[in-house]
């Protein structure tokens, strides 16, 4: 994998740079609510930019549907870029149409611009090879070089992450150098006992990596969103929480396996419920009780790990040597279902591990909270991706990086 030093060495002056972010922030409204993979592309951002690129940094933000949607335009994030940058940021209002090819046109060097979220481009994520690979092609033709910055988005074989690199010459930026370098010792050499700890709310996809984890984790501790599918496999009642019904199978399963082979796979023994979905914005009480595990009422919704759990997860990674932690213990958005989250990023910090959070949710959390980001081992920006590094799977955006 050639890296930004090499190309930095060969002489960027006058070229445009297409630098692949992962800008997919929290938002509330258009306030950013943690800037945090902001910061992360700074370096990148900042080098190419001293060396008189003409940067362009794209990215994805949330999972619009391939069509223009103002609620998850980049402009906030564009915004921002320019405040830490302390520079004037261009923005495009589309990613590859009129406004992108004339905002990249008008760029001097050591300029840069955003253009306008991949996604609102039916392209980026299609199945059909020809489709994201014609999407690919109008991308190419903003640049004469590719850079590879977006670390969470590296297990999306999308067509900026995966299918454009192919057609310019590419690099890997300073943050996906700095994510590999750290999560490459949690394959090579763990120390254990190694605990993972997994919640959140893309359930589907985080299910999919305890497959594979559990042949590598010691414990794994579930919370989140993907606990109540867990609870429901062993045939408690989960009243309206988060279900993913195709996956109860191969939950089961992963149930059954871990019993056999040792491995502690650790569920909630009580939840924090409420009878709908908080309002994030106000932020009013939700009507909040805990309730044990298996008396979870019907018309309620599991939306943290109760007060025993939380105690019970401390206790499991009271004497890890490594933690990967990766997901929200509940809807930490609102107070009165943050206190799992609390408790487990409190019980890695209490810990002689070495500890690495991982996903946009996760380290926003951590921050939001009030701890201290540099108190953990790593903070990483991916959470599906580094997930699936640990799991040992080939990463379309990394393969597509190496020569
Ligand atoms: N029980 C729950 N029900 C519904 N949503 C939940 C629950 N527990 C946590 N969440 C939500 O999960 C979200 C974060 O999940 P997500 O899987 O995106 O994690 P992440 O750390 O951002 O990882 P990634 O980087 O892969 O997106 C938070 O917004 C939180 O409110
Ligand atoms: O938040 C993330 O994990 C990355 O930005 C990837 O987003 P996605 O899960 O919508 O592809």
């Amino acid at each position: 994998m050639k890296t930004i030093d090499e190309l930095l060495a060969e002489g960027v002056t006058g070229k445009r740079v297409f630098v692949r972010a992962d800008l997919n922030v929290p938002l509330s409204g258009t306030t950013i609510t943690d800037d945090g993979r902001i910061r992360a592309v700074l370096p990148t951002v900042k080098a190419l930019a001293e060396a008189g690129a003409r940067v362009v940094v794209a990215s994805h933000l949330g999972r619009p549907k391939g069509a223009p949607d103002p609620a998850f335009s980049l402009a906030p994030a564009a915004a921002r870029l320019g405040e830490l940058l302390g520079v004037e940021v261009q923005f495009a209002t589309d990613t590859v149409g009129e406004s992108a090819a004339s905002t990249v046109a008008g760029l001097t060097d050591g300029q840069v611009a955003v253009v306008e979220n991949l996604r609102f481009n039916a392209g980026e994520t299609a199945k059909d090879d020809a489709e994201r690979g014609a999407f690919a092609d109008r991308l190419a033709a903003l640049a004469d070089v590719y850079v590879g910055d977006g670390f969470g988005a590296v297990h999306r074989g999308h067509a900026s992450v995966f299918d454009l690199p192919a057609r310019l010459p590419h690099y890997a930026g300073y943050l996906i150098a700095t994510e590999v370098g750290v999560l490459k010792k949690l394959t090579e050499d763990v120390q254990r006992p190694y605990v993972v700890a997994l919640g959140g709310a893309k359930v589907s996809d985080k299910l999919a990596v305890i497959d594979q984890l559990l042949g590598k984790a010691d414990r794994i501790l579930i919370g989140g969103g993907m606990a109540y599918t867990f609870l429901k496999a062993k045939g408690l009642e989960i009243g309206s929480s988060l279900l993913q019904e195709d996956q109860l199978g191969a939950v089961a399963e992963y149930l059954e396996r871990a019993e056999k082979t040792g491995v502690e796979l650790v569920l909630p023994v009580d939840a924090v419920v409420a009878p709908a979905f908080p309002d994030l914005k106000s932020k009013d009480p939700a009507d909040a009780t805990a309730v044990v595990a298996d008396a979870m009422p019907t018309d309620q919704m599991g939306l943290d790990i109760g007060p025993e759990s939380r105690k019970l997860y401390a206790s499991k990674i009271a004497d890890a040597a490594t933690v990967f932690w990766n997901g929200p213990m509940g809807v930490f958005e609102h107070p009165d279902f943050a206190e799992g989250t609390k408790a487990v990023a409190q019980a890695l910090l209490d810990s002689q591990a070495f500890t690495v959070v991982g996903g946009g949710d996760s380290a926003a959390a951590v921050r939001i909270l009030g701890f201290d980001e540099n108190a953990f081992g790593h903070i990483s920006t991916g959470g599906g991706a580094s997930l699936e590094y640990l799991e040992g799977k080939t990463l379309p955006g990394l393969a597509a990086l190496e020569d």
